[in-house]
């Protein structure tokens, strides 16, 4: 199969293999799209199984597409296993003619994720081969198509690129690109002209990189969900007194106009397996459910801990545009925790909405608490533990009634609509022509009781449901405290922003923990921490493992520079609490009188915090903790960004604007004194910008040309010096 020969012989243009492993059928259609596709635009495709490897002549066959998935615990699927016993046989670097893209498919809720679709890279690179365009890691947790859609999108035009043998837009073959890809490749191969003085490794990754910008080709990471906790049974609440009522769901608007001009539709998505069965048991659980603190089929990453609420604080005025909320856990035994830590809270969906669909799915109102049993082969993990619990605990606990839909679904539910025209419009949303309608659907984030209701001749069994739906995540908080601080092992606080919002149809939406979370407080008012009427609250929780060490440094020495506007300076203030305690210690222990505060401070590293608010007298978080710490010496700077307001003294509109200012003085604490950086908060706007403002500080005060730049804060993130806590 594998050609022992180094020649440098470039890719024959209109030549393309595709390539397919699939256990479930998922990879083997995605590959065949992909090939029909490339037959459209004039490709000679040819499509295999991996097992049927031998058939392929790789020696003329340069340019390969992988379309793999992974099964059992990390495993190849069935029809690739001889394909892998005949790679492990071969030795050498005899693939450096092949050129390759890889498409895994995998599913987050299993601890390897798209493990076939790695090793298939590692083994390819290992055997001389090369990439031509980023690997593509879908996730069927999430949806497949969010990354397979724009993965095969920006394949042609990567391509085209790859397989040119000039690089000038004449020589392109032509016929295989549409006008906007051709766009792309012609700004492709001009960026590259500009970028001459690049080495040739860098060149092409500039390049790639740039065809896949805004393509979501890698998966979100995915709280990791393994080891089982202990038990909750021993934790109680109170049960609620009277249910609410059912929801009943909001029309989702769609304009189906365009769906006349297709007649055709392809590249449906298969129907999810029906693997999950479900058996009644004997037995009725009491209480409106159980009277554990969550049900005990729930999996936690670490152990799980009850927490009472001690105190809620609103620290946002009713004119604020977000209601923040600062909230104090307090725990009976002690935990152990370090300042930067995060914990992940089990919050259940809404019980309205939970009962509207239980209720739209016709499940009576008496069978609702009822145990049941879920089992079956090959079910997803996190229904493989649900031995006895009601439906009303599956829907609250189990699985996510609010997340994006797939197309996978939509086309499971148009196989159970019985109304003709309804069944003809879930069919067309879940085809390639479809897809404008689809993202229109969910751009309106609808949940699963707004599709019911809206296409509601949809009849489909209850357990379809539950397999089909992705599971519900917990949600997680940075601490906002310190241990050291007084009763600090028995208590934390964290501030978020409540998650509720209005989308332009005029439809409410709600994230799931935080409205939980205020609801359950009593939703206080703006003020002064409220500590009544909390007593009967008790919320699940535990620690999140600390994977990427956002934690103060060792030594105390360091200076730190925290970044972290809004509700990104929650780990900051446990940072500054910590300092101000250690300051405290040493003062005892060195026994520093007063008036020797500049002793102090040669004993700690400078504390730098970039913070940005909208306005200073709405959302200024903390703002009072943050002047104290300031004239007590633990913050040494405090830079303060305000983006809706004119002519603040001394700032900035955002925080890069403020890291732009500072950039000189930036430089000489990160080079003099080898300062640590911290970012915490939104990972698409504020962290891009700030690292981009990072990077001009190195090239700008450091004398580094830009890719190095952006390479030495690549090590320094390696290095646990430039730590990022971001959420999407
Ligand atoms: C029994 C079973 C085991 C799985 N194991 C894994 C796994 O270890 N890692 C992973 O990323 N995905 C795993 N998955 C998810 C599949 O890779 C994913 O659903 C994919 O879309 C299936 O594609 P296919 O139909 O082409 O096989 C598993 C799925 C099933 C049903």
């Amino acid at each position: 199969m594998v050609p022992e020969s180094n020649s440098s012989v470039i890719p024959q243009a209109d030549h393309l293999t595709v390539f397919f492993a699939s256990q479930t059928g998922n990879a083997e259609s995605i590959s065949r799209n992909i090939h029909e596709q490339a037959q459209e635009r004039g490709f000679k495709s040819g499509h295999y199984v991996l097992n049927d490897h031998a058939k392929v002549d790789w020696e003329k066959e340069e340019c390969l597409v992988f379309v793999v998935s992974t099964t059992g615990d990390g495993d190849p699927p069935d029809n690739s296993t001889k394909f892998w016993r005949h790679l492990r046989k071969l030795k050498g670097t005899g693939l450096t003619k092949a050129k390759y893209a890889i498409l895994g498919l995998g599913d987050t809720n299993y601890d390897n994720f798209c493990q076939t679709a790695k090793r298939l890279d590692t083994k390819l690179q290992e055997l001389g081969a090369s990439p031509f365009y980023p690997r593509g890691l879908a996730d069927d947790a999430t949806g497949l198509e969010e990354t397979v859609d724009p993965w095969i999108k920006n394949l042609w035009p990567a391509l085209a690129h790859q397989v040119i043998s000039a690089p000038t837009i004449h020589d392109l073959p032509q016929p295989h690109l549409t006008a906007e890809e051709t766009k792309i490749v012609k700004e492709i191969i001009e960026h590259e002209h500009q970028k001459t003085a690049l080495s040739p490794t860098l060149k092409s990754s500039a390049a790639t990189n740039a065809i896949v910008k805004g393509s979501n080709a890698q998966p979100p990471s995915a709280p990791p969900v393994g080891s089982l906790t202990r038990s909750m049974d021993a934790l109680s609440v109170t049960p609620p007194t009277a249910p609410p009522a059912p929801a009943t769901g909001n029309t989702i608007r769609i304009d189906f106009s365009s769906m006349a001009n297709h007649s055709n539709l392809t590249a449906l998505p298969r129907v999810p397996n029906a693997n999950l069965k479900i058996t009644q048991l004997e037995t009725t659980s009491t209480a409106g459910s159980s009277r554990r603190i969550v049900p005990s089929f729930i999996q936690s990453p670490t152990p799980l801990f009850s927490a009472k609420i001690n105190s809620v604080q609103c620290l946002t005025p009713d004119d604020a545009l977000k209601r923040t909320l600062l909230v104090e856990f307090g725990f009976d035994d002690d935990v152990e925790y370090a300042p930067g830590d995060s914990f992940g809270i089990w919050a259940p969906n809404d019980e309205s909405l939970v009962r509207g669909v239980l209720a739209t799915l016709g499940v009576k109102d008496e069978d609702l608490n009822k145990l049941v049993k879920l089992e079956g082969e090959g079910i997803p993990s996190h229904l493989q533990t649900v031995h006895s619990a009601s439906l009303l605990d599956i829907f609250r606990y189990a699985v996510d009634l609010t997340t994006s839909t797939k197309k996978a679904n939509i086309r499971l539910f148009a196989d159970h609509a019985t109304d003709l025209a309804e069944k003809q419009k879930l069919m067309f949303m879940s085809s390639k022509q479809g897809t404008e309608l689809f993202n229109d659907l969910r751009a309106q984030s609808p949940t699963l009781l707004d599709i019911l209701h809206t296409f509601s001749s949809v009849k489909i069994p209850v357990v379809r449901v539950i397999e089909t739906l992705p599971p519900l995540q917990p949600r997680y908080y940075s601490i906002t405290s310190s241990p050291m601080a007084k009763n600090g092992h028995h208590r934390w606080s964290c501030a978020f922003n409540v998650v509720q919002f209005e989308l332009p149809v005029g439809v409410k939406r709600r994230g799931v923990c935080t409205p939980w979370l205020d609801d359950l407080s009593g939703k206080v008012s703006y003020g002064k921490p409220v500590t009544t009427g909390l007593s009967n609250i008790r919320v699940p929780m535990f620690i999140k493992p600390n994977e990427t060490k956002f934690n103060l440094p060792v030594d105390t020495t360091k200076p730190v520079i925290m970044i972290g506007p809004g509700t990104g300076v929650a780990p900051f203030m446990g940072f500054l609490e910590h300092r101000a305690e250690q300051r405290k210690i040493k003062k005892r222990l060195v026994n520093i009188g007063s008036g020797s505060r500049q002793h102090l401070d040669d004993l700690f590293g400078e504390m730098w915090l970039f913070f940005g608010c909208r306005h200073r007298d709405r959302d200024w978080l903390f703002r009072q903790q943050m002047e104290e710490y300031q004239s007590d010496g633990v913050l040494t700077q405090l830079h303060l960004a305000v983006s809706r307001e004119e002519d603040v003294p001394n700032s900035g509109k955002y925080v890069q604007d403020l890291i732009r200012r500072e950039s000189k003085k930036v430089w000489d604490l990160l080079h003099e004194k080898g300062a640590l950086i911290y970012v915490c908060g939104d990972a698409k706007g504020m962290a891009r910008s700030v690292h981009d403002e990072l990077v001009a500080v190195l090239v700008e005060h450091g004398g580094y040309e830009k890719m190095a730049a952006i390479m030495e804060l690549n090590k320094w993130a390696q290095d646990k010096r430039y730590l990022r806590d971001l959420w999407a």
